[in-house]
């Protein structure tokens, strides 16, 4: 009998194992047929069984280093694959391979996280059925659409983009209501023509129902699916599936689809580029727009990022010539921009109404539109009633006993809870720490504001929205509806209501308190704000005819601010170019490439301790010599979480691959580092990092 079985084959696969276990590369397998590369497997590990890829062998691949003919002895067989599932492409696995380098996160640990769940639990039957069902996935079907005549502007920059070669990257720099989406709708219409797939990211997942509408509207015959946790495992799975069959055109997604299997991918929309959520911050903490660059030149695919307010990033390589711009100044049917006033909150009395949070200048604005049935949209970027809960008597206040935070008062449930840890509890009747009875809210978030501004306009129809408002799934598409139908006349929220949204009702966007961002420590903080802020006043003014009544009321300590000067003047390329001088005169991205080390500890000294023995070993392997900096471990901002002490490291070069040549001889030393300090609990490394 044995004699009959073929020999076996060794296979490299890439395996499910938890970042601590420090295996970066891909383990050897047996396996008594051959199985192509990016087969889905079950092998096993230890004592477990864990899912894997089949991965593609390369050069200094560990098989090379199998020594004699035969697999050694101790290599264990492959015990199932997903035989009915065709093999991953080539390039899905190369961008993975690409990810998990550059973040420095293992080979295994990328390529199944990016993989739907439900699919590292099916055995190859259970699966076949589910390709069974994928043939009821249909095109939505409806009317042939309507294409509207193309502005100027958005032929210009089509015709661009049409002579740009494949794989390049254009930078699509595009006002608010400038009509980005018609752009990238028709690129889609190119990219299918031509046989090939479109991927479209959008940061934030309440964008995407929107987004899907006006997809599915222009392109009744075409799959669209999309790609987002706010899927169900099934549903998740189902789309996932669709992309990788080629059966689905259209992947609409947030950043986890940039990892979608594609197999002719032809364009990669990435619409508000400069959106932070595009960052992951947790596990791999990868950029789905790099990613999106990375891939689009890896499989030929056309690249075209699109913003009102680029990142200082993407202008920079735009202004190397390295990025095809392309510009979109003006408002699709002559809209214009609103006008952006001043409320100087220095020269509001103390003792005006509603607690200074309302200027009277505010106030008769809103009444203004109330008078005239238009909407208002007032922002504040703070959800809750009151950030802190103070007693009067002894000053005691609302801190979280595991964290160094307050706990925020909400008071539609009267509860205080922890935005970092989640405790929550019931609001105290009286001080916990001398019993007496007048504990107040200082400052305040959306849900006071609501309150606030309910008292300052009687009879107006105030809604909010946030994420304590959109909590449950479907919420926020009826509030959305309902504001679209003119049933809202202020509508109250965090920056969720500020990004993307179509509202032509809007007449007055109002930013209650955004000073604190000009002062913040990190330095992209003003970037951030300014992004937010042109982005909230994209919002007024969509419809042509109310554009001219339209205006953004700034309520600021600091008018003068260079920032808001720009703001005034929507003009975004005076404040990338000043943005960009200082960046450079102070050497920071982009003109340097940083990397932020974490640890957390049992105390701060156990995470500092560590991180300067890391940055010891950073030392020793030359990190001065190559131009590196470390700068001194410190705490992070909110130091304690959930009883855990989080300290942090920056690490800076002043080119990418300095900076990756120290990480990966480092990324070794860490894992053997881990094993000497005891009380230490995790630590992560941030390629890249947004947040400082
Ligand atoms: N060529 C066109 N003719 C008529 N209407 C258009 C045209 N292009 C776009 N529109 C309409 O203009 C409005 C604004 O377009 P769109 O939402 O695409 O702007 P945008 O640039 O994506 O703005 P934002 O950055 O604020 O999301 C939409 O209602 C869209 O249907
Ligand atoms: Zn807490």
């Amino acid at each position: 009998m044995s004699e009959l079985t073929p020999p076996a084959t060794v296979v490299s696969v890439a395996v499910d194992a938890p970042q601590h276990s420090a295996l970066r590369s891909a383990l050897s397998y047996t396996s008594d047929r051959p199985l192509p590369a990016g087969t889905v497997v079950h092998v096993p590990l230890g004592k477990r069984t864990v899912c894997g890829v089949v991965w593609p062998a390369a050069a200094g691949d560990p098989l090379g280093s199998v020594p004699g003919d035969g697999p050694p002895l101790e290599l264990r067989p492959v015990e199932a694959a997903l035989s009915s599932l065709a093999p991953l492409p080539h390039e899905w696995c190369k961008l993975v391979q690409f990810a998990a380098n550059y973040y420095q996160r293992s080979l295994g640990e990328v390529a199944l996280s990016v993989l739907p769940p439900e699919l590292r639990k099916l055995n190859d039957t259970q699966l076949a059925q589910r390709l069974k069902k994928l043939q009821k996935l249909a095109p939505a079907g409806g009317p042939a659409p309507v294409l509207p005549e193309l502005t100027p502007e958005q032929t210009q920059a089509l015709e661009g983009l049409a002579a740009a070669d494949a794989g390049s990257v254009a930078l699509l720099h595009g006002s608010t209501g400038s009509g980005k989406t018609e752009v990238y709708q028709r690129l889609v219409a190119r990219s299918l023509d031509a046989g090939r797939q479109a991927l479209v990211l959008v940061p934030e997942i309440n964008l995407t129902p929107q987004l899907e509408a006006r997809f599915a509207e222009r392109f009744p015959d075409r799959l669209i699916v999309s790609l987002h946790s706010g899927l169900t495992p099934a549903q998740r799975l189902r789309h996932w599936l669709a992309a990788h069959l080629g059966q689905a055109d259209i992947v609409l997604g947030t950043r986890m689809a940039v990892f979608a299997s594609l197999p002719r991918l032809g364009l990669i929309v990435v619409d508000e580029e400069h959106d932070p959520s595009y960052k992951s911050q947790e596990g791999a903490r990868y950029s789905a727009r790099d990613l999106a660059v990375y891939r689009g030149k890896l499989e030929g695919a056309q690249v075209v990022l699109g913003s009102a307010t680029p990142s200082m990033e993407s202008w920079q390589q735009a202004e190397r010539g390295r990025y095809l711009r392309l510009s979109m100044p003006a408002r699709v049917g002559g809209g214009v921009l609103p006008q952006v006033r001043f409320v100087d909150m220095n020269h509001v009395p103390k003792d005006a109404a509603y607690n200074a949070a309302l200027s009277p200048a505010l106030v008769a604005a809103l009444q203004r539109r109330l008078e005239r049935g238009e909407q208002s949209l007032v922002l504040l970027n703070r959800r809750g009633y009151s950030p802190v809960l103070q007693c009067l008597e002894c000053g005691w206040k609302s801190g979280c006993p595991h964290c160094s935070a307050w706990r925020v008062f909400h008071r539609v449930d009267r509860t205080l809870r922890c935005h970092h840890c989640g405790y929550t509890e019931r609001v105290p009747r009286a001080c916990p720490d001398c019993g007496n009875a007048d504990i107040q809210p200082v400052g305040r978030g959306t849900e006071r504001l609501e309150e606030q501004l309910e008292h300052a306009l009687p009879g107006a129809r105030v809604a909010r929205i946030d994420a304590d408002t959109t909590r449950l799934k479907g919420t926020l598409e009826t509030q959305l509806a309902s504001v679209h139908a003119g049933e809202v006349d202020v509508l109250v929220g965090t920056q969720m209501v500020a990004k993307g949204h179509d509202f032509r009702r809007v007449t007055l966007v109002a930013a209650v308190n955004p000073d604190a961002a000009l002062f913040s420590s990190d330095f992209r903080a003003g970037e951030r704000l300014f992004a937010l802020l042109m982005q909230a006043a994209g919002r007024a003014g969509r419809d042509a005819e109310q554009a001219a009544r339209s205006e953004m009321l700034v309520q600021t300590w600091h008018p003068t601010h260079p920032l808001y000067a720009a703001l005034r003047g929507h003009d975004y390329t005076a404040f990338a170019a000043s943005t960009l001088a200082e960046r450079e005169m102070a050497a920071m991205p982009p003109f340097a490439h940083q990397a932020l080390l974490r640890a957390e500890g049992r105390t701060q000294e156990i995470a500092q301790d560590w991180l300067a023995a890391a940055a010891g070993a950073a030392e020793a392997l030359g990190a001065a010599d190559a131009g590196v900096t470390l700068y001194p471990p410190v705490p992070m901002a909110v130091a304690r979480v959930a009883n855990v002490e989080r300290a942090q490291m920056l690490v800076e070069s002043p080119t990418r691959p300095g900076l990756q040549r120290l990480l990966a001889q480092w990324m070794p030393q860490l894992h053997a580092l881990r094993a000497e300090h005891k009380g230490l609990l995790r630590w992560a490394i941030d390629v890249d990092p947004l947040a400082i």
